[in-house]
């Protein structure tokens, strides 16, 4: 048996981990995946690729409104997707490899589980061994699920894992879920060509987002894709050719290929949680304090498995803080999840931070919103942009935003400011009229929008 100074289990954000402190101790890492983890492989990075190839479609196919005339001559379906991991696949190769060979980390590539405090079996190809942790950090990220009616009825499936590296387009494909993963997919393959149905379970796609947002963008996509609101799957039947999915209302949804988004559950099946002394919440998230310590003295946990956010930009956060506190035992660092912003890298695109409308209602405090749309404002006027806005919340007792959203062109980008000044406490006025705002950018959609809250501006 084989002791460590820390073992890490999962090699996504748990990679990240092994920073200089580490130097000179002795670290292992165990991963029984794909190395590197979902951002990389399988998440945020080839979804965003797809998105940016994607983009470039739809701008092709609407230049002719602007007096540029082209034609969309052909999609290179394998082309784009060998583009997109020919880049991805050697760097998570070279990660494992950096860990494999490099200095002071052993990589064990196989599944780790817990069989005592601190404690962990491998399974490795010549048998399990088992290694020990002063501290262990469980980093083991979350995976797809999809509904039971469509696990018992056999029909062959993807989740985000396959669906990417798929040899070729579909002509019709069937997504279930309208979440985050739905939106971004079918934006990517609708505009690479693909007859895309939604279904949704609620009346409204994106459901979590504020109303507002979730409403327009809801208009939007039933002008974009076939979106089934409110229905159930009931039945589904098929093979890898042609899939029929039976609703609710006895309608039906045919297509070549059948997409399931219905959310993602923390990775803790069969990691001996319970042998390790590791307790986990009512919906079966490892339980963690505010420094990512779990109910086992020595053991840790951040990212998917443990958060109440599955982003990566919260599981990077939580690693910069478990690796400072692994090394800091006297001055521990707290997550931050005050201000947790998310992006929808859909058409439209959605960014998002704070509290809806209704969240700040619900809690009592004197809201004020603001609507501004973009083609208000001369960037979005130039685009002749008819459909896309920010919204701001904020209170009119403090002064202070308490949230903003947002759906148009670079949303994810245009939202930032707004994210600054949520966290430093910026209020409002001040953001709006103590600075510059380039003029004609697309940002003084966001300037606009301050300035139309009702609350004290500045006077000039
Ligand atoms: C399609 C898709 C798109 C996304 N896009 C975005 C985006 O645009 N922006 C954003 O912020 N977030 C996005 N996310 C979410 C983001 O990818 C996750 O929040 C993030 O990757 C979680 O990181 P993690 O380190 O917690 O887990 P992971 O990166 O999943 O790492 C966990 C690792 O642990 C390994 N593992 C699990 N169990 C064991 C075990 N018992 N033994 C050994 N190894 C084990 C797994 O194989 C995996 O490699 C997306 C997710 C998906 C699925
Ligand atoms: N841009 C990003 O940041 C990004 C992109 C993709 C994924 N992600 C992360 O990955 C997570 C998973 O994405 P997702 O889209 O799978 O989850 P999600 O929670 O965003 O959406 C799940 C959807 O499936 C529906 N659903 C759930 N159970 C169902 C059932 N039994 N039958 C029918 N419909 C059902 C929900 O109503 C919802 O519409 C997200 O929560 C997000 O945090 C982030």
């Amino acid at each position: 048996m084989t002791h460590y100074d820390l073992v890490i289990i999962g090699s996504g954000s748990g990679n990240s981990l092994v920073t200089p402190a580490f130097d000179g101790k002795k670290v292992a890492i165990v991963e029984d995946g794909i190395f590197g983890g979902t951002c990389l492989n399988v998440g945020c990075i080839p979804t965003k690729m797809f998105v940016y190839a994607a983009e470039v479609a739809t701008t092709v196919r609407d230049s002719d409104r602007y007096g540029v005339d082209s034609t969309l001559d052909d999609v290179r379906w394998r082309d784009i997707r060998d583009r997109i991991f020919g880049r991805i696949d050697p760097i998570s190769d070279a990660g494992k490899d950096y860990r494999v060979n490099g200095p002071n980390t052993t990589a064990y590539l196989g599944r780790g589980t817990f069989t005592g405090p601190r404690e962990v079996s491998v399974d490795l190809p010549g048998g399990a061994e088992t290694i020990t942790g002063t501290q262990v950090v469980i980093a083991t990220g979350s995976h797809a699920v999809a509904p039971d009616v469509i696990l018992r009825s056999g029909v062959p499936f993807h989740t985000s894992d396959t669906i990417m590296r798929i040899d070729r387009l579909p002509r019709r494909m069937a997504i279930v879920g309208a979440g985050f993963i739905a939106s971004e997919f079918a934006h990517v393959f609708s505009s690479l060509g693909v007859e895309v149905t939604i279904v949704a379970r609620g009346d409204r796609m994106l459901r979590h987002l504020d109303d507002e947002i979730a409403t327009a963008f809801t208009e939007l996509a039933v002008k974009q894709w076939d979106v089934r609101l409110g229905r159930h799957v009931v039945q589904a039947s098929g093979d890898a050719t042609q899939v029929r999915l039976g609703l609710d209302d006895g309608t039906e949804v045919e297509a070549d290929l059948l997409l399931v988004a219905t959310g993602r559950e923390p990775s803790t099946l069969g990691l001996g949680l319970e042998a390790a002394g590791v307790a986990t919440t009512d919906d079966g998230r490892v339980r963690v304090d505010a420094y990512g310590r779990t109910t086992a003295e020595g053991v840790w946990a951040l990212g998917d498995v443990s958060s109440d956010f599955q982003l990566k930009h919260v599981a990077n956060h939580e690693a910069r803080r478990v690796a400072y506190n692994l090394t800091h035992p006297d001055d521990l660092r707290p997550f931050d999840h005050r201000f947790v912003p998310s992006g929808v890298f859909s058409h439209p695109q959605i960014a998002t931070v704070g509290l809806t409308e209704q969240q700040a209602r619900d809690q009592g405090f004197a809201v004020t919103t603001k609507t501004q749309m973009y083609g208000d404002t001369a960037y979005g006027w130039a685009m002749e942009d008819t459909t896309s806005f920010v919204k701001l919340v904020a209170d009119q007792r403090s002064g202070l935003l308490l949230g903003a959203h947002i759906m148009g062109p670079d949303a994810t980008t245009v939202i930032q400011p707004a994210i600054q000044a949520l966290t430093f406490g910026l209020r409002a006025a001040d953001m709006a009229r103590g600075q510059y705002w380039i003029h004609p950018a697309m940002a003084e959609v966001l300037e606009n929008a301050l300035l139309g809250l009702d609350l004290p501006q500045h006077p000039v």
